[in-house]
């Protein structure tokens, strides 16, 4: 622990023993290990954590702690995070951020996501770290563009068009100033000495994976063959560029699957195939997708849950076919009534909720490569602040980021009837684990 005082600074990792080896969670074939056993995630979206863990200005860590308690008792057993957040103009991003400009870095919010991984590790519970994002709520692909190509930074809640951000915020992998300072950060990030417990992030087994970003695409729907090479070369050296730093730990791409591919199953396959991404990823929203209107709920149901359980299904077979675990990390749908009010019910997400969580352990338990499930996201014990439920600074931190309405798809420690479920279902899959 000598290192225990180092502010985050780079440190020669000690080979790690193979029985220390076991505690990471690592991929055997089309399922993960994890101290002899194969390993399933029971696990939440828990974006904000690190920011809950700083030890000042917005860190809450009487909050955090409660929080992981609580999740704990419900059997989660992983949470995904964002580690990389980059400051912005942008009214929808969250403030503060991680990285203030280019190599500048707030110790603050990075100790943040220490205090976090070292809670998570007394808890027995694993993180997967996202490390950017290519959406405009934690400054993320658009931000770079805007520090080294000089573009404006896009926020698509001010533009209204997304097919415009997707295509232009896609230029980050190809922008060589912008890959530069990312590794940079990436860098920073991996070899970071956790400044709570001295343990360097490399040898901490508490983390599951690093994860490129959070549901990098390739452009938008029109993405064209040059979009889809670049995206393709980006992940897969960006990925054995992690590797290259961190021997210990799993590599993701954060990928919603064929929604984050253009619809196209043979980028997703091609682009997923490299040996540097070890597990896939994908995620699933029937309502931002337009297959479920929350206006309409009995009417478009049936619609909504045949594509669900199509796209469910499918990307558990493309994972067959590339030999890899895949994990839903991502899946979630709105209140009744399409209301953002705690007090509106969650009857519609529960049955939605239900049938993902039935789907998954059906096929995991027929030993198909599903490797389990995040859905989105952790509220707890946040709550709106304003009428119109946006999200300014200095309010709690809860599911949704900034750039959406707060209750929109946040799970609160009061939705009883959704953390019974949650529940039911992590001990499903726990008792998979054998
Ligand atoms: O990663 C994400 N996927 C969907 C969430 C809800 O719309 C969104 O908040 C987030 O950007």
């Amino acid at each position: 622990l000598a290192m225990a005082g180092m502010a985050g600074g780079a440190a020669e990792a000690a080979p790690v023993s193979a029985a220390g080896k076991s505690e990471f969670v690592s991929v055997k074939k089309t399922h993960f290990a994890r101290k002899g056993k194969t390993y399933y995630i029971a696990g939440a979206n828990f974006w904000y954590g690190g920011y809950l863990g700083s030890p000042s200005g917005v860190g809450e860590r009487a909050r955090l702690r409660k929080e992981l308690d609580t999740m704990k008792a419900l059997g989660i057993n992983n949470v995904r995070v964002l580690a990389v957040s980059e400051k912005t103009e942008m009214s929808s991003a969250v403030r503060p951020a991680t990285t203030n400009g280019p190599g500048k870095y707030d110790e603050d919010l990075l100790a943040g996501l220490d205090f976090l991984v070292d809670e998570l590790g007394k808890r027995d519970m694993t993180v997967v770290l996202y490390l950017n994002n290519f959406w405009q709520w934690s400054g993320g692909m658009t931000q770079y563009l805007n520090w080294f190509e000089g573009t404006p930074a896009l926020d698509p809640n001010v533009t209204r068009d997304y097919d415009d951000y997707m295509a232009k915020t896609a230029r980050f992998y190809a922008s060589k100033d912008a890959q530069k300072e990312y590794r940079g950060t990436i860098k920073k990030i991996v070899q970071r000495v956790n400044t709570i417990n001295g343990k360097p992030y490399r040898d901490d087994p508490v983390i599951m994976s690093w994860q490129l970003a959070n549901e990098p695409r390739p452009g938008n729907g029109k993405a064209g063959d040059k979009e889809k090479a670049i995206y393709t070369t980006w992940i897969a050296e960006t990925a054995q560029y992690i590797h290259e730093l961190d021997k210990n730990h799993l590599v993701s791409s954060g990928s919603e699957g064929l929604a984050g591919s253009a619809q196209d199953a043979e980028l997703f396959m091609a682009s997923h195939s490299t040996k540097h991404i070890d597990y896939l990823t994908y995620h699933l929203w029937p309502k931002n997708w337009g297959w479920f209107d929350s206006k309409k709920p009995v009417e478009s149901w049936d619609r909504a849950i045949a594509k669900s359980r199509d796209y469910l299904n499918s990307h558990i077979d493309m994972a067959r076919t590339l030999g890899k675990p895949i994990v839903l990390e991502e899946f979630g749908l709105d209140r009744d009534g399409a209301s953002f009010d705690i007090k509106a019910g969650t009857s519609i997400r529960d049955r939605f909720y239900g049938e993902v969580f039935g789907l998954i352990q059906s096929r995991a338990a027929n030993g198909d490569p599903i490797a389990g499930w995040n859905f989105w996201a952790w509220g707890g014990a946040g709550r709106a602040a304003n009428a119109d439920y946006w999200w300014k600074q200095g309010n709690d931190f809860m599911g949704d980021p900034p750039q959406e309405e707060q209750g929109l798809y946040s799970v609160f420690d009061s939705d009883a009837s959704s953390l019974a479920l949650i529940k039911e279902h992590a001990g499903k899959l726990r008792a998979l684990q054998k």
